[in-house]
């Protein structure tokens, strides 16, 4: 249900998953996707990756915004990566990247890191924090992961899997927030908004 009296809430991001589980809170908002660059030069942990990347989507759509001196808007970004020892996977480029990095997550434990910043526009006010959660795949045939990126599922995600698809069928076991996996920590997201006076339940 749509609250009233409340500033302007905008999605930074193209994702279809984080735009369906901002929807699940209840809110109204806007989906502006962020056009800012995905590559981190420095030599950075997860975590700070993560923080860098959501800040930097947030910051770039509230940029844009800023013209609309009269109204104030909360602009929420996100990134998230699946880190296998101390690589990170980011999305495959092509279906021979997600063979890899399917071959190297099976049979193992990796992280999945979800970052989030929401700026608020009149003040300039930032909040940004980031999840990790465990998950643990299970063993598979090359033929199985050859199946499973015939589905398309792999293609525009981290790690080149989707929990919540046919991706569900890949993992055994999880340690933290299955929506950060999905790609929003959701419950962060309402403890930032709730910080900016946003009343959600
Ligand atoms: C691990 C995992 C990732 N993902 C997705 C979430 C993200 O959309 C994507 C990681 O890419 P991101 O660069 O975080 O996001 P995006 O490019 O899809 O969208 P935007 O930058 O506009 O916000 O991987 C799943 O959907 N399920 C999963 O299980």
């Amino acid at each position: 249900m749509a609250k009233t009296n409340q500033p302007s809430i905008v999605l930074a991001s193209a994702s279809a998953r984080r735009k369906e589980l901002l929807a699940g809170l209840g809110l109204t908002f806007i989906v502006q996707p962020s056009v800012a660059s995905e590559v981190v030069e420095e030599e950075v942990s997860p975590e700070e990756y993560v923080t860098i990347l959501a800040q930097r989507k947030a910051r770039d759509v509230a940029f844009s915004l800023a013209d609309n001196e009269n109204e104030s808007f909360l602009v929420i970004g996100s990134d998230t990566i699946v880190v296998l020892d101390d690589t990170i996977l980011g999305k495959p480029g092509h279906e021979e990247e997600a063979f890899r990095m399917l071959s190297s997550l099976q049979g193992r434990t990796h992280t999945v890191y979800t970052g989030v910043c929401i700026v608020e526009t009149a003040t300039g006010r930032e909040k940004s924090g980031y999840r990790a959660t465990k998950v643990t795949m299970r063993k598979l045939t090359p033929d199985k992961i050859r199946r499973y990126i015939a589905t398309g599922e792999p293609m525009d995600k981290a790690g080149a899997y989707g929990i919540q698809g046919y991706g569900a069928m890949l993992v055994s076991h999880l340690e933290g927030d299955y929506f950060s996996v999905v790609g929003l920590p959701v419950a962060l997201v309402s403890d930032f908004l709730e910080e900016f006076g946003v009343k959600l339940l």
